[in-house]
């Protein structure tokens, strides 16, 4: 009896969450990118976990574990963001099924770097069919700027034209607090 219960509440969660979009089983590999110090390690140990802690910076690609995430199950790629490992960013993008491209949103010294970057992957042809959330991300702390500056800066609009308006997209997080991921995951879902 107690079991043909929990078989119905998991049958009523797995509709709910596909009637969003989300779960029936959908697996996908995603690829963290962006500058050093953007948060990528801080939100994989996050979505693997649901915990935060401080990590040193990533000198070296980790593929994690398979992990659930809103009824999805991930695999994800943290390469690193430091200038010296980018260049290997473009070896791992083919297997991926999205892309996760975070950006300190309080760091607007860096932001054209970013949007340079970015771009020149857009540019290489390798995402072309990928979808690329852009995750602008530590937003808990008052010193983040809007999201309309960071695009300016960022030159999202050139992003879009390159990449295509329904592949790309931008979200404001806080990995520290936990919130607005949960919608680029939402959006990624609708892709696998
Ligand atoms: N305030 C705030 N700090 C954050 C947030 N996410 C990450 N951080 C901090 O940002 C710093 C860098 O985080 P990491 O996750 O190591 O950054 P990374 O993108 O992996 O950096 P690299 O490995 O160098 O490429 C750490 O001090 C984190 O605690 C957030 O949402 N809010
Ligand atoms: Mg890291």
């Amino acid at each position: 009896m107690a079991s043909a219960l929990v078989n119905f509440w998991n049958s009523m969660w797995e509709s709910l969450l596909s009637s969003l979009g989300l779960g029936g089983g959908k697996e996908g590999t995603l690829l963290l990118l962006g500058l050093d110090n953007a948060g990528k390690t801080t939100l994989l140990h996050r979505l693997r976990t649901g915990d935060v802690k401080h990590f040193p910076p990533t000198d070296r690609p980790y593929q994690s574990d398979k992990f659930s995430f809103q009824g999805l199950t991930f695999q994800a790629w943290d390469v690193g963001g430091h200038e010296a490992v980018r260049h290997i960013w473009e070896d791992y993008v083919c297997e991926c099924s999205a892309v996760l491209f975070l950006v300190d949103a309080t760091d607007a010294d860096r932001m054209e770097e970013a949007g340079f970057e970015l771009d020149a992957l857009v540019g290489e042809k390798l995402v072309e069919d990928i979808p690329i959330a852009i995750l602008f991300n530590k937003c808990d702390l008052p010193e983040a700027i809007s999201s309309k500056d960071i695009c300016q800066r960022m030159n999202y609009d050139e992003l879009v034209e390159n990449h295509g308006a329904d592949k790309i997209s931008a979200f404001r997080i806080s990995v520290l607090r936990g919130e607005g991921y949960q919608q680029a995951f939402r959006w990624v879902a609708s892709f696998l």
